[in-house]
């Protein structure tokens, strides 16, 4: 689900289509200027870099071998805080200040809290927009997003699921423990803590323990369904939807094994559930949606539409939360120190048991760790997209519906207006209260690495508590070095599901004695 806006910029893309887009240019031109003249003369859209006739500025950013949030950010200084961008068919309006995303999202939040038209891939994956992430604003959301925060991500929930996080934390370090041994004490960062998170997130979705080589299947699956998710060319401009039928093919039969996947493990649950005297498991998100009520509608949910929904539930915390860990670990490397404190403070609170989560609410330094690794690298550096309900006027600009709006999470967390050093980690601008930020955005934005207002993250409870406890187990369990030796860790970052490590962090452990 969390989302890469264009990745475009592959070579074999460039002349093919730097050719097409001046023949479609060309031909659309005057097919459809007087059409956007007299919209746009009504309009007062927030200024942005000039474009080309009909494609707008969308081969500009593919063209540019730059990732799009790049791209973005060297856009900041020349058009501000709220800017357009013409992509193809679509307009997107960036925001980048915390001012704005507090009056969009917080004071206007109704009005800002809609999701905007789909591609035709998105369409089918999300079977219709019936996900929690992709539905408008309307009675489908509530229901659905009432359903998965009841019953799934509620503090009192969270806590039943306490065994499914011990589990997969002591497999985290197992697995690190044997990697080390395996490899002269080198580990992969990323690979191992998007593992635990994935086990802990199967169990809760489906209520079962699965064997590695169920994970396997599901983890591959899900990768593939996120590869083809990704934004193509004729999402911009359909005329170009020709050219990509090899590619809707695909989608097709990526979505029909998508299906044949998972559709077996809801089925044998359904039959679990059906015959009580067999040994069910535990509760599972699974559980919630054999019976769901939807508002407006009469029927519960269809198997493809529940492959759908357990599939935005694992997708959503996957990522995002093991792209968390690996900066962290990065930044462990980088400042010793912080490494140490962090450490001390474990041993302070804990003695010589194994670190647990009801110890996180005592470790004051840990927390600010996380606050300040959510600020400086925010999982995803864009929240979903949002679309308004009516049209609204923003900043003296209009904005129309059927408009994506980007947020850009870093224009908040780096700005210099809001914070001193901006560029520093530094984890006791919080431990020593010297700054601080309301991080659900109710009484103000400085950062908002889970977005704010109605749409914000429903996972963000479990997602604290997940990266809070894999890093707490991490350090205690090891002492972290860069690798190779004595190398400086390398902060350049890349664009995946996440913005991630341009190149995955591989780090040298100790085990502590
Ligand atoms: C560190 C981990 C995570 C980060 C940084 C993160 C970040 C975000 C962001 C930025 C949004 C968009 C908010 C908006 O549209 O304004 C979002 C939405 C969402 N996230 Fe997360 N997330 C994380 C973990 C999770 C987890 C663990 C789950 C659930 C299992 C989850 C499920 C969702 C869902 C369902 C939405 C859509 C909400 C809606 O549209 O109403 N996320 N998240």
């Amino acid at each position: 689900m969390h989302h890469q806006i264009i990745s475009i910029s592959q070579c074999y893309h460039t002349i093919i289509f730097t050719a097409l887009a001046v023949l479609v240019s060309a031909a659309l031109f005057f097919l459809l200027s007087r059409k956007g003249k007299t919209k746009s003369k009504r309009l007062n859209l927030p200024p942005g870099p000039p474009g080309w006739p009909v494609v707008g500025n969308l081969f500009q950013v593919a063209l540019s071998g730059k990732p799009f949030f790049q791209y973005v950010r060297d856009l900041l200084p020349k058009y501000g805080p709220i800017f357009t961008l013409k992509m193809g068919t679509r307009t997107m309006i960036i925001i980048s200040s915390a001012d704005l995303a507090y009056e969009a999202l917080v004071e206007k939040g109704q009005v800002f809290a809609s999701r905007p038209r789909e591609n035709p891939t998105r369409i089918i994956f999300s079977c219709n927009k019936f996900t929690v992430n992709a539905a408008v604003y309307g009675p489908v959301w509530r229901s659905l997003r009432r359903n998965m925060v009841q019953n799934m991500l509620s503090a009192s929930k969270l806590r039943e699921f306490k065994s499914a996080r011990e589990i997969a934390m002591d497999k985290l370090i197992d697995r690190l423990h044997s990697e080390a041994e395996a490899n002269g004490g080198v580990v992969w960062v990323l690979k191992n803590a998007r593992f635990a998170v994935f086990c802990i997130l199967l169990a809760m979705c489906f209520g079962v323990e699965m064997d590695e080589q169920m994970i396997e299947t599901v983890d591959q699956m899900m990768k593939t369904v996120l590869i083809v998710l990704d934004p193509r060319l004729d999402d911009y401009l359909p005329i170009l939807s020709p050219f990509f039928s090899k590619q809707r093919k695909r989608v097709q039969q990526v979505r029909k094994e998508q299906i044949e996947t998972l559709v077996p493990l809801i089925e044998k649950r359904r039959r679990q559930k059906a015959n009580p005297t067999s040994t069910a498991a535990s509760f599972s998100y699974l559980d919630t949606l054999f019976d769901l009520k939807i508002e407006g509608r009469k029927t519960s949910p269809t198997n493809p539409e529940i492959v759908t929904l357990c599939s935005e539930f694992i997708n959503g915390g996957t990522d995002t939360t093991a792209t968390a860990v690996e900066w962290a670990i990065a930044r462990m490397i980088e400042n010793p120190s912080i490494q140490s404190k962090l450490y001390d403070e474990i041993r302070r609170t804990v003695g010589d048991r194994k670190v647990e989560e009801k110890d996180m609410e005592g470790m004051p330094y840990l927390n600010a760790v996380v606050k300040e690794l959510l600020r400086k690298h925010p999982p995803t550096y864009f929240s979903l997209t949002h679309a308004v309900t009516e049209r609204v006027r923003l900043a003296g600009y209009d904005i129309p519906t059927d408009t994506n709006l980007e947020f850009f999470l870093p224009g908040i967390s780096d700005d210099p207006m809001l914070w001193s050093n901006p560029e520093k980690f530094d984890p006791d601008r919080f431990f020593c209260g010297r700054e601080d930020a309301d991080i659900m955005g109710v009484t103000g934005v400085k950062m908002m690495p889970f977005g704010v207002g109605r749409r914000i993250c429903p996972g963000l409870s479990m997602a604290t508590v997940h990266v809070n406890l894999m890093i707490a187990r991490m350090i205690q369990e090891f002492e972290w070095f860069a690798y190779p030796e004595n190398g400086k860790v390398d902060f350049r970052e890349k664009l995946e599901f996440t913005v991630v490590m341009k190149n995955p962090l591989r780090a040298r452990v100790n085990p502590r004695v």
